[in-house]
Order: C-alpha cells, then sequence, then structure tokens
C-alpha cells in the first residue's frame, strides 16, 4: 500500500461442503491460515455430541432419545485453523472423536432434528463473532446454516480417491472397507430429512479427485480473493 496506510481487507464467510474425503478440513484450514480467517470444522461437533451420546449410554436406535439429551452437553470450538480445539463439558475430545465408534454412530445422531437445531445455532454464533471472516465446512454450510455465505464451494472426488485418502489415514484399513463405509455414511447423510448433505445452487463445485491439496487450496483461495475483489 502507497504511504504504509493499513489495508483494509473486507470480512469474507466462506462456506465448504462436501462428502467424506474430498478434503474439505485440510483445505479449509489451509485456505483460513493463507487468509488470515478463522475456521470451523462442523463435523467435529457433529462428533462431539455423538461421542458424548455414546460415552453416556444413550440409545442411538432411538431418536426420541437422542432428542431428549440433545441440549445437555457443553460444546466449544476453538477456530484457530493452526490448532483446531474442541471440547465436551470442559474435556479434550479431539482424540476420542475420530474413533471408529463414533464415525460409524455420527450420521445417526446428525440426522436428529433437535441435535441439528441445536448445533446449527451454536455454527452461526460462531460465525457471527468471527469478525475478520471464517471459513466453515460440513455438509449443510452452504444450503442451511450460512445460506448468505460470500463464497460457497462443494468438493467432490471419486469413492476410489477419497478411499484411498481414508486408509492412506488409518494405517493398514483396508481400502475396500473403507470405501463401503464411506458410501453408507454418505447415503445416510445424503438422504435423511433434516438438512441433508447437498450441494446449494450457487455453490461452485471442486472435483479433487486428481489435484493434489496444493491445487485445491490454490483454486479456493483465487475464488476467495476475486469474491473480496467484487469480481
Ligand atoms: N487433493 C488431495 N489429494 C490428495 N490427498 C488429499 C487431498 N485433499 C485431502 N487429502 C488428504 O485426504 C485425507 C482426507 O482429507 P480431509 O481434508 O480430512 O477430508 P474431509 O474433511 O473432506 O473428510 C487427508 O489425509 C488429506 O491430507
Ligand atoms: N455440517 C455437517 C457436518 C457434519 N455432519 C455429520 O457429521 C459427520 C462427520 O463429519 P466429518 O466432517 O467429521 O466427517 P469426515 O468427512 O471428516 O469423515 C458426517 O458424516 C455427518 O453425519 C453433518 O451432519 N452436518
Amino acid at each position: 500500500m502507497e504511504n504504509g496506510a493499513a489495508r483494509t481487507v473486507p470480512s469474507v464467510i466462506v462456506a465448504i461442503d462436501g462428502p467424506s474425503g474430498t478434503g474439505k478440513s485440510s483445505t479449509s484450514k489451509a485456505v483460513a491460515a493463507r487468509l488470515g480467517l478463522s475456521y470451523l470444522d462442523t463435523g467435529a461437533q457433529y462428533r462431539a455430541i455423538t461421542w458424548w451420546m455414546v460415552t453416556n449410554g444413550i440409545d442411538l436406535d432411538d431418536p426420541t432419545a437422542i432428542a431428549a439429551v440433545a441440549g445437555k452437553p457443553e460444546i466449544v470450538s476453538g477456530t484457530d485453523p493452526a490448532a483446531p480445539a474442541i471440547t465436551v463439558d470442559g474435556v479434550d475430545v479431539s482424540g476420542p472423536i475420530r474413533t471408529q465408534e463414533v464415525t460409524s454412530s455420527v450420521s445417526a445422531v446428525s440426522a436428529v432434528p433437535e441435535v441439528r437445531a441445536r448445533i446449527t445455532e451454536l455454527q452461526r454464533s460462531i460465525a457471527a463473532a468471527a469478525e475478520g471472516g471464517i471459513v466453515v465446512e460440513g455438509r449443510d454450510i452452504g444450503t442451511t446454516v450460512l445460506p448468505d455465505a460470500d463464497l460457497k464451494i462443494f468438493l467432490t472426488a471419486s469413492p476410489e480417491a477419497r478411499a484411498a485418502r481414508r486408509s492412506g489415514e488409518l494405517q493398514g484399513a483396508d481400502v475396500n472397507a473403507t470405501r463401503e463405509a464411506l458410501l453408507k455414511r454418505d447415503a445416510a447423510d445424503s438422504s435423511r430429512k433434516t438438512s441433508p448433505l447437498a450441494k446449494a445452487g450457487d455453490a461452485v463445485e471442486v472435483d479433487t479427485t486428481d489435484l493434489t491439496l496444493a491445487q485445491v487450496v490454490e483454486c479456493v483461495v483465487t475464488l476467495v480473493e476475486e469474491k473480496r475483489a467484487g469480481k
């Protein structure tokens, strides 16, 4: 900037949705870090409430039982892309929410309308408090949580690429079993009545199958910068 005056960068809200393994978390964290934005992992919030249900012995086959206690756990999400944190009733659950048990139970819990209403409210208040702007990733951010987001991205990738990425993370996991589990979770998340996994009509779709993570990040950063420049 001429004469060294501080440049005022307009605040921006970016919604990144898509199925599992498409690169939402890695892309969102990197984009937020590059642009100095806050970051919110909404999947971690659904995982956290699921962890609480499992830990407290709630019958996950009974949506009424889940709904009755949906307001009980206090979930607090950090928004620093360099150190995403999540606690339930003051307990750090960033490790426990990634277990196989939580992963296989989360779609049943996240389908319950009372759970979604509670978590959606929390997400909106976090986004509203992020003064410099935020990247929010999930399944229904562009369609339901933040329908007025400045930029909406919908990431996709082939089931094979997604399964290879996920089984790479879960060292030694069988790729075919991982693929089946991913597809089962996608089907449950896409077919639920309340706020299913879906691409918003005004979202930009990016197929990441043959792109490196760096290429996806570059693509999203460019889209954000274009938005900010008013293009
Ligand atoms: N474009 C890409 N190419 C290769 N690997 C990727 C790409 N994007 C993400 N990954 C890797 O795939 C795995 C899943 O990515 P993640 O960001 O957690 O996906 P999601 O949040 O959509 O489930 C991670 O190990 C990540 O490093
Ligand atoms: N906005 C969101 C985000 C996640 N979820 C639920 O939370 C689960 C876990 O999300 P996640 O983003 O951690 O999943 P991965 O893509 O990391 O495997 C999803 O399978 C959905 O059931 C949701 O319903 N709505």
